[in-house]
């Protein structure tokens, strides 16, 4: 069995094709997920263990954490795992609440899933990974998904980028503290895959950002994790995926 490479959210869309991606491989698949789609039986018939773990639930990240710590070798882990939570538009009438959450309750959030969780995991594995490296410079692997709103910026999203953006930090701070063995980088998509809800309008106005004006897919992100992991110089830098939309 090799060691296993453990994906965070790989109930639906990238986390779960990532996970098919490395499954077809014979590779050893770990992943977490919050919502049980079939997807996520599917999943454990190929081969995967699954953790079911809500990251705003901290008992359930202090079990993830127990449960992976139990393992001796790591040869990556991906942090995928994330929710796109919008901006509270707050009224005049209610200058505090928001129909969902409040904007204490947004940045806690984001931050959570999107910070204090990568946080926890690269601490509490730190042995696994570089112990997944088998002795040989940058041999195993962090990947922080972040956004390409981590370095521009989002008026609707301002939590969720500030957060993505301390993700991206993280990818400085690890890369340098688990060298040689551990290479660290930062994944930063623009627009990979629309979600249902998304309107032929508000899709002809995102497309239209960029240089490459297309819904890049899920390959483009396989594509460069793939390559991530057969680097061993590649570390420490932020890889955007973006359809040239900083030139647009
Ligand atoms: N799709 C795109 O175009 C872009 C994606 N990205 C980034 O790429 C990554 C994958 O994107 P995508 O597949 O679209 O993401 P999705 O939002 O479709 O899925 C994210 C996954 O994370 C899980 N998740 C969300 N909140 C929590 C939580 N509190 N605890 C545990 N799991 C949670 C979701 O579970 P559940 O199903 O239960 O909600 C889901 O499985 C993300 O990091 C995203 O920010 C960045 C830019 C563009
Ligand atoms: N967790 C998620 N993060 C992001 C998503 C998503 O669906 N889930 N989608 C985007 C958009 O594609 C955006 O990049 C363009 O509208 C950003 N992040």
């Amino acid at each position: 069995m090799t060691s296993p490479i453990i994906i965070t959210g790989v109930g639906k869309r990238i986390g779960y094709a990532l996970a098919k991606h490395f499954l077809a491989q014979g590779l050893s698949v770990i992943g977490t997920y919050r919502s049980h789609y079939p997807s996520i039986d599917e999943l454990k018939t190929l081969g995967a263990t699954l953790y079911p773990c809500d990251f705003y639930d901290d008992i359930q990240v202090q079990s993830l954490i127990d449960e992976l710590a139990k393992l001796t070798q790591i040869r990556a882990i991906i942090h995928n795992a994330s929710d796109w939570l919008p901006d509270p538009v707050l009224t005049k009438n209610a200058p505090s609440k928001s129909a969902t959450f409040a904007p204490s309750e947004v940045l806690q959030r984001m931050m959570q899933v999107h910070v204090s969780v990568p946080y926890q995991l690269n601490l509490a594995l730190e042995a696994q990974l570089r112990a997944g490296a088998d002795g040989n410079i940058g041999a195993s692997d962090i990947i922080h998904i972040t956004d390409y709103v981590a370095e521009k910026g989002s008026q609707k999203h301002i939590a969720y980028a500030a957060s993505k953006a301390a993700l991206h930090n993280m990818t400085l701070s690890f890369a340098a503290k688990l060298a040689p063995e551990v290479k660290v980088n930062s994944i930063a998509p623009a627009m990979i895959l629309f979600n249902a809800e998304d309107d032929i309008a508000y899709q002809q106005k995102t497309l239209a950002k960029a240089l490459l004006p297309k819904e890049a897919g899920n390959e483009e992100i396989i594509d460069l994790v793939q390559y991530l992991l057969n680097s061993r110089y590649v570390t420490g830098r932020c890889h955007n995926v973006d359809g040239g939309r900083q030139l647009k």
